[in-house]
């Protein structure tokens, strides 16, 4: 049997459950769970290495109705999100409200290829309840597969995974099983950092912010990170920095706090602030940074 790989994004209304899925998954804490809607800004990649495949999630932002520019901001995320995608799980609950996923699914109708309906806590709900989901749903998008699961209690799950690899083309794996762990401590961290100035400068800098985080090292006691944040004006620069550097500095006081929570250990976070001018048309600077650009 050959060796399959792919990616897969999880799409569904925000508190769903895609993050607690994706831990469940990957078996660390690569996405930040949290009860408040809309945690989960940028796409995150958690990786599930096994014998017989490598499947690559990309978490993506809850889906919206587009009434305000922030909600649009978002869809354009999502289908940009969805370029590349083998494999699309779109999540939602018995809980109320999956009558208003018809709504949601119409933003992901252009996606061709294979698109699984994945009803997540399923320990709320009866069998009849999930039944009566799936026939709903079904009639309005065509679903390659259908499943009932729980994250938290993790039942289904691994028949979830199996029905996922079948669905992935054969190809090696995109990445090192060995390096991976790297990857997520530095997109972590870059995340919880991205949080934080979104939730402290989001008005003023609305757009065009990159995290790199340029070094990670656990030395025992303490973890040394290093990350610069990129903008693509010297305005947002200046934002960002704040009066006499209290912007940064209270970023920085946050992100740390929450990164020496994560870790259960103290940390040094060196920030820094950069301009990159116009980095998102650049193809040298995301390729760079790790952005797939034609
Ligand atoms: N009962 C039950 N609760 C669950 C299950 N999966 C997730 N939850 C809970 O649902 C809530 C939301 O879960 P998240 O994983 O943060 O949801 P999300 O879809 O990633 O949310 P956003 O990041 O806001 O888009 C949390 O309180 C989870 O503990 C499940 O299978 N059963």
């Amino acid at each position: 049997m050959s060796f399959k790989s792919g990616f897969v994004t999880i799409l569904g209304r925000p508190n769903v459950g895609k993050s607690t899925f994706l831990n469940k998954v990957v078996g660390q804490k690569v996405a930040i769970v949290s009860p408040k809607p809309q945690t989960t800004r940028k796409s995150i990649k958690g990786i599930l290495n096994r014998p017989d495949s490598q499947i690559i999630f990309v978490d993506t932002p809850g889906l919206h109705d587009p009434v305000d520019s922030l909600g649009e901001f978002m869809i354009k995320e999502i289908q940009e999100a969805l370029e590349g995608i083998d494999l699309l799980l779109y999540m939602t609950t018995p809980e109320e409200g999956w009558k208003e996923d018809v709504r949601y699914l119409e933003q992901i109708k252009n996606f061709t290829n294979p698109k699984f309906l994945v009803i997540n806590k399923k320990d709320l709900a009866t069998e009849e309840k999930i039944m009566e989901i799936v026939g709903f749903l079904s009639r309005h998008t065509p679903f390659a597969e259908s499943m009932a699961i729980s994250a938290l209690t993790g039942e289904g799950v691994s028949e979830l995974l199996e029905k996922v690899v079948n669905y992935l083309p054969e190809g090696e794996p995109y990445y090192e099983p060995g390096i991976v762990s790297d990857v997520y401590e530095r997109e972590i961290v870059a995340e919880i950092i991205r949080e934080k100035i979104w939730w402290n400068v989001h008005q003023e800098v609305p757009y065009g912010v990159e995290v790199r985080v340029e070094e990670f090292k656990d030395r025992g006691e303490v973890i040394y990170i290093q990350a610069t944040i990129y903008v693509e004006r010297d305005s947002h620069k200046k934002i960002i920095i704040g009066e006499g550097g209290r912007m940064i500095k209270k970023i920085g006081q946050e992100a740390r706090e929450e990164i020496e929570y994560n870790w259960g250990k103290k940390v040094y976070l060196d920030l820094w602030v950069k301009t990159e001018k116009s980095w998102r048309k650049r193809p040298e600077v995301l390729r760079r940074w790790g952005y797939k650009v034609k």
